[in-house]
């Protein structure tokens, strides 16, 4: 008697990559990321409300080259995570959600989350 291979069911491995998916988890990913960022943030102005000692060793941690790093970061996905929602704001009047819509949706959620993290640095960082 052959014993036939038991069915499995589809996971990441088998399934295949589509912007629409990646971004899907990116979603997700930037939702968390957004909770860690954001308590940065309260730690920012909880040193600034204690006072200047404590927020100088902030500002020294947020200005190294990790804390830029991270900070940039945490802008891309707020921007990100932004987008993302509107994207699901458009879904909610079942608008571009046709084959070809929705990975141009996806893709341009990404392109803006880069384009405008890139902007906002630009004007309030590099060049201030
Ligand atoms: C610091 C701010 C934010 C945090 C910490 C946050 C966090 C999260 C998390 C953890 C999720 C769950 C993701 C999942 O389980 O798949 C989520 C989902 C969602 N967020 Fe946010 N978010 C923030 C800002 C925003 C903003 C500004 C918008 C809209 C412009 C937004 C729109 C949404 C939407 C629509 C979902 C549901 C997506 C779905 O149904 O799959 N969020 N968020």
């Amino acid at each position: 008697m052959t014993v036939r291979s038991r069915p499995t069911s589809p996971h990441l491995q088998i399934y295949r990559w589509t912007i629409t998916m990646a971004m899907s988890i990116a979603h997700r990913a930037t939702g968390i990321a957004n909770y860690v960022g954001s308590a940065l943030l309260v730690l920012w102005l909880a040193a600034a409300a204690i006072g200047p000692e404590p927020l100088n060793v902030v500002n020294a941690v947020y200005g190294s080259w990790f804390g830029q790093l991270v900070l940039f970061g945490y802008s891309w996905s707020l921007f990100h995570h932004m987008l993302g929602g509107l994207r699901h704001f458009v879904w909610d009047f079942i608008e571009m959600m046709e084959p070809g819509q929705r990975e141009a949706i996806a893709w341009a959620n990404l392109v803006a989350s880069i384009v405008l993290t890139l902007l906002v640095w630009t004007v309030f960082v590099w060049v201030h």
